[in-house]
């Protein structure tokens, strides 16, 4: 529970999960044999793998809890600096894990991170103070009101000057709207205000990097879009932000980049438009003539065509984009009435089902 980077205190958890306290920094971790400096072969995006300007890094990170669950396995992360990186996964496909790793809240198994150029957990005391993180949901106390909270999240923290605390308070408070619900006892916020607060705490300092974990996560429609919009707003002051999620439309719209993991191992990461267009698109016809529109398609060996009402689409053949004038040729000349002809753009799902061969099956 980490609604902010600083704190030692046993608090409430907002996310149900009950008190915690932040454990005390954990001794370094063996380089794994894994470990690769040369880059991760399932980095294909511009950025990712070269290292030199990484905020975070892993190589070979595993984590193995103690009743045999591999969490993580083998992870090499590189997330470019400036980036709002989404680290996409169904529930349950190690995020969280990584995240408490990264934060110097758990010790690896094996493998090595670094977060800001320097090794967690063994620099945590130097790198926490430049992350604003919340993670599982903020560690806020009931009875105090939500600008009480955020002034006992400031106070914790050593480096933040006790004469100007009253201004950042209010600017945070300000930031993600909950000023007019400041003296509200925080028990009584719903759970985007606790959301909202706790992203206020992150936001206290100017911060290098910001990791949120699963920050739209029980909210609703307007909820997600004011977090979504503070996010990019954050990332525009030149923040990076790094932020899980099991929502593919909020990786797509909110990030630059992004990684998939799956049952503990990533199976991609790059930019977010291409891993898109690693899923192939699907050609779509519009046209009233669909019966003959499909006849004719099915003729070119354009696989999987589904009929609509005034559309065809399906799955191209081996020759791809380059058969697409000659199909659109026999379409006019088979006499169809040809009123849109393209390929739509595959989306993460496509790319994720591709890559994996499994649904994302996600709660939504
Ligand atoms: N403390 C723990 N002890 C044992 N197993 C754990 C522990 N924490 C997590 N796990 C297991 O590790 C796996 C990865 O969990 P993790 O919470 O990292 O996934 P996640 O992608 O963040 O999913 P979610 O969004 O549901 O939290 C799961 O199978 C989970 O049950």
């Amino acid at each position: 529970m980490t609604g902010t980077p600083v704190t030692g205190d046993v608090t409430e958890s907002a996310g149900g999960r009950g008190a915690e306290v932040r454990p005390a920094p954990v001794p370094a971790a063996a380089p794994s044999s894994r470990s690769d400096a040369s880059g991760s072969d399932s980095g294909i995006g511009s950025g990712i793998g070269s290292g030199s300007d990484d905020v975070i890094r892993t190589r070979g990170l595993t984590k193995r809890f103690r009743g045999g669950q591999l969490a993580v396995d083998g992870l090499d992360l590189s997330v470019p600096r400036g980036s709002v990186f989404g680290f996409l996964g169904p529930n349950g496909s190690g995020k969280t894990t990584t995240i408490r790793m990264l934060m110097g809240l758990i010790a690896p198994t094996s493998g090595v991170a670094t977060v800001l150029g320097e090794s967690m957990p063994q620099s945590v005391a130097t790198v926490l103070p430049r992350v604003g993180a919340l993670i599982e949901g903020p560690a806020l106390y009931g009875f105090l009101s939500g600008r009480d909270n955020l002034a006992r999240f400031d106070a914790a923290d050593p480096t933040a000057d006790p004469r100007t605390r009253r201004r950042r308070v209010e600017e945070a408070l300000e930031r993600v709207g909950l000023t007019a619900a400041a003296g509200k006892k925080a028990r009584a916020y719903s759970l985007g205000m606790k959301q909202r607060l706790g992203l206020a705490s992150a936001l206290l300092q100017p911060r290098e990097l910001l990791v949120l974990d699963e920050p739209t996560n029980g909210l609703d429609p307007q909820g997600m879009r004011e977090i979504r919009t503070l996010v990019r707003e954050v990332a525009a002051e030149g923040t990076t932000v790094f932020l899980s999620s099991h929502l593919l439309d909020e990786i797509e719209h909110v990030c630059t980049h992004a990684a998939v993991m799956s049952r503990g191992r990533l199976v991609v990461q790059g930019t977010v438009a291409e891993l898109a267009a690693r899923a192939q698109g699907r050609l779509v016809v519009r046209t009233p003539d669909v019966a003959r529109a499909a006849e004719v398609l099915a003729a070119h060996r354009v696989a999987d065509v589904v009929r609509g009402e005034d559309r065809v689409d399906g799955e191209l053949a081996e020759a791809g984009e380059a058969s697409l004038p000659k199909l659109c040729a026999a379409l006019v000349e088979a006499g169809v009435r040809v009123h849109g002809f393209g390929l739509e753009r595959g989306t993460l799902e496509d790319a994720f089902v591709a890559l994996t061969g499994e649904g994302f099956d996600v709660a939504g």
